[in-house]
């Protein structure tokens, strides 16, 4: 289904600039809902629902959170309480502790009369930064590709990808989807295998969905068909977006990249991973330090989307016990590159 018009900056503040809109992603694509969030506790919940996700995403809005806080509160104890809130709803994404900390390092000498007014004006900015960012992820990426289709420029460049590092998952235009946006848009003849990413299939909702309205030509496919799709050398490259690279060059991202990245080191296939600067967790040493979020086992027993008649119903899987670990590691050893906001590196 495309749903014309849906692209526009993935939050903005409301009218009276007291909160902001977001997209409802548990809707999409079947229905586009613009939300408001007006209150720290609704940020919060935002954000551990997942009404909004993605790493840049969840940075952005946890900032306009904390500012909305300070509207509430603006003390000393305000802004702890409104931090240790929205810092405790997902703990794997680096951006969200960044965010935050920024917001706060921002406002706290200030006079509490005048915190929340700065705070929106900071939230404001990594907003701002975020788009820039991955604009500017998109440009080198672009260079990237441009790159890797003359190699064979009698074919579309085949690019997979997992999970949704999209517009939607950052202010705009996407880490792993900005040099993709680009090249489309450059006339580069390219071809995106989409990876289903269960349990929530933010690729079959949410990277699809951007991929059609954008006119980037797709082919869903299931988690495990990566590998056949490399050894056949129906991939050119993987790009994947991440929640954290940590100081050594690990990557974790969205359960099932590691496999992806296994797959590509096996078959010659390159294994990027774009991130702006907000992501890189040079405190954290190794993948192995990282926090990986485990979500409810519901996430995996039940499936929720419309019937034939457009109703939405939620149908069982199994009745087996489950678990659901939402991220993994890959190794930096299978990084081909960072395609960054600086440029392409082989280190971070
Ligand atoms: C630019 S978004 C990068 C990552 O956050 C993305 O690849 C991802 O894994 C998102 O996971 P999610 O659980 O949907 O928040």
């Amino acid at each position: 289904m495309i749903l014309e018009g849906a692209h526009r900056r993935s939050i903005a503040r409301t009218a009276d600039g007291a909160g902001v809109a977001i997209l409802d992603q548990r809707l999409l694509p079947w229905e586009v809902k613009w939300v408001e969030l007006r209150d720290a506790a609704t940020a919060a919940a935002a954000i551990r629902e997942m009404w909004t996700r993605g790493a840049p995403m969840i940075g952005a809005t946890a900032a306009y959170g904390l500012a909305m806080a300070l509207a509430d509160d603006p003390s000393d104890a305000g802004l702890a309480a409104g931090y240790d809130l929205l810092v405790a709803t997902r703990p794997t994404a680096i951006n969200l502790r960044w965010a935050l900390d920024s917001v706060r390092a921002h406002v706290a000498d200030l006079a509490p009369a005048e915190r929340a007014a700065a705070a929106f004006a900071r939230a404001d900015a990594i907003a701002d930064e975020d788009a820039a960012l991955c604009r500017a992820i998109g440009e080198h990426g672009l260079a990237l590709l441009r790159t890797l289709h003359a190699r064979n420029p009698h074919r579309p460049l085949n690019i997979l990808t997992h999970c949704n590092a999209g517009w939607l998952a950052t202010v705009d235009y996407g880490t792993a989807t900005a040099p993709i946006y680009l090249a489309h848009d450059a006339g580069i003849p390219i071809h995106v295998w989409v990876d289903e990413t269960r349990p929530r299939n933010q690729g079959a909702l949410l990277t699809a969905f951007e991929l059609a309205n954008h006119g980037v030509p797709h082919t869903l496919v299931a988690d495990n068909a990566g590998g056949l799709l490399m050894m056949e050398g129906q991939v050119d490259a993987v790009i994947v977006g991440t929640d954290r690279v940590t100081a050594n060059g690990d990557v974790c991202n969205k359960i099932g990249t590691y496999l992806k990245a296994l797959a590509a080191h096996d078959n010659g296939v390159p294994f990027y991973v774009a991130l702006p600067y907000t992501t890189f967790d040079p405190a954290t040493a190794t993948g192995a330090d990282i926090p990986i979020e485990e979500r409810s086992a519901d996430e995996v027993k039940w499936l929720t989307g419309p019937d034939a008649e457009g109703m939405i119903r939620t149908v069982r899987v199994t009745g087996s016990p489950a678990a659901n670990p939402a991220f993994d590691v890959t190794p930096a050893r299978l990084v081909t590159a960072y395609i960054t906001e600086r440029g392409v590196l082989d280190k971070v």
